[in-house]
């Protein structure tokens, strides 16, 4: 029986195809298919279109148009239409968060972006992983909690921005590249940032986090301090996480950080989502060639010993760093670019496993069209 509700001119055989060639459609994002999942919402012919409305639970834009390219042909054979439309709306869960903490205003899931030690790319990653996720479909925020080089001002071309504050408690966080972002990097010389001790930065944080006037974000990024000492404990258990990644790179040293920063996470009941390997291959940016000059397998070997994944891997190229510097994270200055892939690739991971390893909280489901 279809459970489709608007009549169309599509016998139940036509319709019962259709249904089991999404239900057929296999993708590393789905742990479920879309039948089961309920994401096929609307099936409609009219004259010689044919219509199909889907419904996902986290951002998924390149999902969506591997399916389309899989399913037209078979789908034109099956209903006799010229032309398929398609539309894809969002209704983003929010998922459980570690400890059960409260949300914070407007923001449904917090991933944090953190390293078991500093210099391995992790602001590199957390600028254009919620970049890349805005461009999967999400709304998005970032929050620079890296009070000791707080970068990301800089990373996203905003560093001569200030939050205003219209009631004089809440700031209102800056927009920029379509993300919504704020930074203790907005509100003092850099240089001040970096004299804040233990207690006095994590408390400064958790206010920023909190005192943000945020608009409605699916998905808000924290660039996390480097390292495993107190603050950083201090932060992950105060912050109302829904998962952390941990940002390492292929050399020995910094994934045995890198496992500290796993260990750190499960002593405080945060879910770690994955491993993010940067640097995995140097790309040469005069003949595109591929090297792994940091080594191979060892965030693999890491994930497999804690049973995590590999999100994604990034690898080393000059225009990553010459983009950030002059403010346009790679992945809007080149969304082409084989670059960029690799951080759209790494989004579509994040969104999914944080759904698939997640307990959705049903009261807090909002409904938005995005397509
Ligand atoms: N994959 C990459 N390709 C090219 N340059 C990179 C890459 N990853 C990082 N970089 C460059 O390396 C420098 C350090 O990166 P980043 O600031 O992201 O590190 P970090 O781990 O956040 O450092 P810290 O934790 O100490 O703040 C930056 O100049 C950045 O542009």
């Amino acid at each position: 029986m279809s459970f489709f509700s608007s009549a169309t001119a599509l016998s139940d055989t036509q319709k019962n195809q259709i249904e089991q060639l999404v239900a057929d459609f296999r993708d590393p994002t789905l742990q479920k298919n879309l039948i089961e999942l309920k994401a096929l919402k609307k099936i409609e012919l009219g004259g010689s279109t044919l219509r199909l409305e889907l419904t996902l639970p986290f951002a998924w834009n390149s999902g969506f148009e591997r399916l389309k390219t899989a399913l037209e042909a078979d789908l034109r054979k099956i209903s006799g239409a010229n032309e398929i439309r398609w539309q894809l709306n969002y209704q983003i869960a929010t998922l459980k968060r570690a400890n059960n903490h409260p949300a914070v205003n407007g923001v449904k899931n917090i991933i944090a972006v953190t390293s078991g030690k500093g210099g391995v790319g992790k602001s590199t990653t957390a600028v254009n992983l919620a970049l890349a996720l805005k461009a999967q479909g999400a709304r998005v925020g970032i929050l620079d909690a890296d009070v000791y080089g707080p970068s990301i001002p800089h990373m996203l071309g905003a560093a001569d921005q200030h939050p205003t504050s219209p009631d004089n408690k809440h700031m209102v966080a800056i927009e920029t590249h379509g993300i919504s972002a704020n930074s203790i990097g907005f509100l003092m010389p850099p240089d001040n940032a970096t004299i804040w001790r233990g207690p006095m930065a994590s408390s400064a944080l958790s206010q920023l986090l909190q005192e943000t006037w945020w608009p409605d974000l699916d998905y808000l990024v924290i660039d996390m301090p480097p390292g495993t000492g107190d603050i950083q404990l201090t932060l992950s258990q105060q912050i109302p996480v829904t998962g952390a990644i941990v940002v390492t790179t292929p050399q020995d040293i910094a994934l045995l950080d890198a496992v500290k920063g796993i260990a750190m996470f499960e002593k405080v009941s945060v879910p770690v989502l994955g491993i993010v390997e940067n640097m995995s291959v140097h790309i040469c940016a005069n003949c595109g060639h591929h090297e792994a000059i940091f080594g191979t397998g060892g965030a693999q070997k890491v994930a497999e010993k804690y049973n995590i994944a590999v999100l994604g891997q990034i690898p080393l190229h000059i225009r990553l760093r010459e983009d950030l510097d002059h403010g346009t994270p790679t992945v809007v200055a080149a969304p082409k670019d084989e670059i960029s892939q690799y951080f759209l690739q790494l989004a579509e991971n994040v969104a999914s496993q944080l759904y698939w390893q997640g307990n959705v909280i049903p009261a807090e489901i909002m409904f938005r069209e995005v397509k």
